[in-house]
């Protein structure tokens, strides 16, 4: 498989404002590097704010990075012009609030094609429809109209009209019910089978358990360990990996283990040590002050116990 996407030590700093005048840095992303290959679908993976959308957002060339790079096949992306929105999309995770309410499904699917100058615009409308299994019938109706599913089938149909080589999917499932959740997941797949890769970015372990190729996990900002899905779930060796596994939302909340994560931890006082240092039952005194990246045979572990 060939390499699509390269995202190599990306760092985002913001300055946070803390009253008049006063502003402090907060690192959202620290040091992550991964690559994408083609057809492949690779799930980042993290609690809330560990940074997964800043990422998003900067492949999406809608945040710059602090540091660090992104190349697509090859080519830095702040080198390339328009042409780089007609190779990568995003679906997000809202499509009511992503689709204009007043277009048509129709027009909404267009709009990219129209931008790009495409011919025969409604035939790939239709054929667009009909890869996202969206019914024909529905074209002519407004978002409004529509379910939850079926409008998250039109922003998936609009970010693949143009064919992009990549689609980033900041949590497109999150506000969907468990049948249809599942089908738009696989759709992803079905995507993959054309060449399309897929980023999604989610906080759902069984998102990832279904449909992923890769998966990085991240935790305030560092990317802990990335692996294949079945090396990554079936032997993970980072504890945070592992705090993850564990607590995967069970069906009874009853049978829920206690949220230890405490959101303090998310502080930027460890700089150079693990970020997990107070939660990890393994830590050792060197976490404090440094962590280490261990990469062998594309699986990475950034911890001081391998
Ligand atoms: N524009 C911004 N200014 C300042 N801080 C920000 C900004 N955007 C994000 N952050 C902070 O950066 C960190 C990472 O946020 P990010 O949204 O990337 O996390 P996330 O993993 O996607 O979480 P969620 O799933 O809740 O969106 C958080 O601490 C967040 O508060």
């Amino acid at each position: 498989m060939s390499k699509l996407l390269e995202v190599s030590s990306l760092s985002k700093v913001y300055k946070v404002s803390r009253g008049l005048f006063r502003w402090v840095a907060h690192t959202a992303v620290k040091g992550v590097s991964f690559s994408i290959n083609e057809s492949e679908v690779f799930a980042l993976v993290g609690e809330s704010g560990s940074g997964k959308t800043t990422i998003g957002k900067i492949i999406l060339r809608l945040e710059k990075p602090t540091e660090g790079s992104i190349k697509i096949k090859g080519i830095d992306i702040t080198k390339m012009g328009k042409e780089y929105t007609r190779r990568v999309s995003a679906v997000f995770q809202d499509p009511f609030s992503s689709l204009n309410p007043y277009m048509k499904v129709r027009h909404i699917i267009e709009e990219p094609l129209v931008v790009h100058h495409i011919k025969d615009r409604e035939k790939r409308v239709k054929e667009v429809a009909h890869m996202v299994r969206l019914p024909e019938s529905l074209l002519d109706r407004k978002p409004q109209h529509l379910s939850g599913g079926q409008r998250q089938r039109v922003a998936i149909a609009r970010a693949v009209s143009l064919f992009p080589d990549l689609i980033v999917a900041d949590e497109p499932t999150a506000s969907l019910d468990a049948t249809v959740r599942k089908e738009i997941l696989d759709l992803f797949v079905e995507l993959k089978n054309t060449g399309i890769s897929t980023l999604l970015i989610t906080h759902d372990i069984r998102a990832v358990e279904r449909i992923a190729d890769t998966v990085g996990v991240i935790y305030a900002g560092r990317l802990m360990e990335m692996g294949s899905k079945d090396q990554l779930l079936k032997d993970p060796k980072h504890p945070y990996t592992k705090y993850l596994l564990e607590n995967v939302p069970a069906k009874h909340p009853k049978h829920r283990k206690a949220d230890v994560i405490q959101k303090e931890v998310y502080k930027d006082e460890y700089h150079e040590g693990c970020p997990f240092y107070w939660l990890c039952p393994e830590r050792m005194e060197v976490c404090k002050e440094s962590i280490r990246e261990v990469l062998s045979n594309g699986r990475l572990v950034t911890c001081n116990l391998y």
